[in-house]
């Protein structure tokens, strides 16, 4: 208990709801207790709760590990540099420094900084302080090349680290090619696979168009038919950004006009393009039907097989590629840990909070059943935790979200929902709880911590049924800098079979029950 009591040592809570809390951990008898999973927290320093970012110590991360010539070159790269570049031969040279892999015509010149890219194009004024408030020094290296690729208006595949700046790289062009609000119906699209992502690029979106007269529809609710006619009202709208499934269900009831859309972004684009989705994507792509329409697909994981795809739907697109393909955020710590059986998962989970651990806490499990199963045994061991699945309601959801990035829920048990695009700043330790079912998925997950240039941890799970798919995980650790054992090293990769399994599948676990009021609860739900 003293343990707790010194965690919560300068954590706010809502009085209310956290009567329990609060009583718990009134009059804190210590300073925090030093915690090995946290970077913010030091033997006797307060808790850091989702501070503002930390200063970005590698914004690109080139500059740590090329040699000390391109260290040096870096360090002349400013905040404000406006140089020129001489030649396709420092264009390669630049693009190289920033592990930026450039596949494609044209070769459109990256930009040094923001000022070289405000210098180039000229936006908004009201645009350009909506984009000064959001403080942003340098450009991280995809929106060094993607900013002004999608402001040449071409068709690309961008494929870049979780948490490395994607959504600003395609919301800051629009509002350029834009211009000016017309009331001739939607001329930009995003598609977005969950509806907490889409309402976390619509919030970007609304931030950046303070101040112009863009009219922004952040389709995910449901609306009476008659309501949504594609009537005059609709059409001041200039974008839309939707879930695949809602704006499916629009074009095909005809409450929609997709035909003046000019500008289509996919964000997790593999995972759109994948069976579940591909049909809906099909549907939207078919009903956007502009001639000039511009087409940009971006994601941290393009496999090859999708990169395919995406390349048949698409104009001679550019592929654009940061770092190691299909890697791992170089930010995040990642640890692997062997815990036998489905049992040892808890034991560990405990044994983590008796030593300590610096909240936010993200975890991870593969299906519904198991994220109430886990709550459930959380909660009764005192902990300040909450669930979200896709059987909550979308207010629930948003509540949720909402308590999580303001401190007042310590650990969050997620399903694959959460998985992709959420941008929680302070999440400290991602816990894949579940053995994740394809290597995207763990690069997904992993990304929900070191964000923006923060440090962060992951730490997954495994047991003896989850060996055999370890390889691919490790591998994806290994790019990223990681260290990993010798013996792991040598682990044979499960055969692609095995893996299309698992893919489709999650494996069979035992229930996560380890005390009798939990069995309570899970015979009521049986019943
Ligand atoms: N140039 C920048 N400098 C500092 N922070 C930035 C910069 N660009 C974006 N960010 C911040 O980085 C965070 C991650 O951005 P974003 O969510 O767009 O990442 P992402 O690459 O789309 O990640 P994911 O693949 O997980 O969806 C956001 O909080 C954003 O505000």
């Amino acid at each position: 208990m003293d343990f707790f009591k010194a965690l919560g040592s300068g954590i706010k809570f809502d009085r209310k709801k956290f009567q329990r809390d609060i009583q718990l951990f009134e009059k804190p008898t210590g300073g925090p207790v030093s915690l090995n999973a946290g970077a913010n927290c030091e033997p006797g320093a307060e808790l850091d709760f989702f501070a503002e970012a930390k200063p970005v110590a590698k914004a690109n991360p080139a500059e740590e590990t090329n040699d000390g010539g391109d260290a040096a070159k870096a360090e002349e790269e400013e905040a404000d540099a406006l140089e020129p570049f001489h030649g396709p031969s420092e264009i390669q040279a630049f693009r190289d420094r920033h592990r930026i892999a450039y596949y494609g015509e044209p070769s459109v010149e990256p930009v040094r900084s923001f000022a070289m890219l405000f210098e180039r194009f000229t936006f908004k004024a009201a645009v350009r302080r909506n984009f000064d408030r959001l403080k942003f020094t340098k450009p991280t290296p995809i929106q060094l090349q993607a900013l002004p690729l999608a402001l040449a208006q071409q068709d690309f595949v961008a494929c870049a680290p979780t948490g490395s700046g994607k959504t600003l790289a395609y919301v800051l062009p629009m509002l350029h090619i834009l211009s000016e609000p017309q009331r001739v119906g939607y001329r930009a699209c995003i598609v977005t696979p969950t509806r907490e992502l889409a309402t976390q690029v619509y919030e970007l979106l609304k931030v950046l168009s303070q101040g112009t007269k863009f009219r922004i529809n952040h389709l995910v609710k449901a609306r009476p038919t008659q309501e949504g006619k594609e009537t005059d009202q609709v059409k001041k709208y200039d974008i839309l950004i939707s879930t695949p499934l809602r704006l499916m269900y629009e074009i095909e009831h005809d409450l929609i006009d997709l035909s003046q859309v000019q500008y289509l972004v996919l964000d997790e684009a593999d995972q759109l393009l994948e069976l579940g989705y591909l049909q809906q994507v099909d549907t939207i792509l078919a009903a956007c039907t502009h001639s000039g329409l511009r087409k940009q697909l971006f994601s941290a994981t393009i496999p090859p097989e999708i990169e395919d795809l995406a390349q048949s739907i698409m104009r001679d697109p550019v592929r654009l590629f940061i770092g190691f393909r299909n890697a791992a955020t170089e930010d995040v710590e990642q640890r692997l840990v062997f815990v036998g059986q489905e049992a040892g998962k808890m034991v560990e989970i405990r044994n983590m909070v008796q030593r300590g651990f610096a909240p936010p806490v993200l975890i991870f499990v593969q299906s519904i059943d198991r994220a109430k199963e886990l709550f459930h045994e959380l909660v009764y061991d005192g902990l300040n935790v909450d669930v979200i699945h896709s059987q909550r309601t979308k207010a629930q959801r948003d509540n949720v979200i909402a308590n999580f990035r303001a401190g007042r829920i310590w650990v969050l048990i997620a399903t694959e929902l959460m998985s992709r695009g959420i941008d929680f700043k302070g999440v400290n330790l991602v816990i894949n709880y579940d053995f994740p079912q394809t290597v995207q998925s763990y690069i997904h997950r992993v990304g929900r911590t070191g964000r923006a240039g923060r440090k962060g941890i992951a730490v997954t799970y495994f047991t003896r049924e989850d060996a055999p798919y370890l390889r691919s995980v490790v591998n994806v650790i290994r790019d990223s800098g990681g260290e990993v054992p010798e013996w792991m090293l040598e682990l044979k990769p499960a055969t692609e079979e095995k893996s299309k399994l698992l893919k489709i599948r999650p494996p069979p676990r035992q229930p996560i029950i380890t005390k009798p009021s939990a069995v309570k609860w899970k015979m009521a739900q049986l019943k």
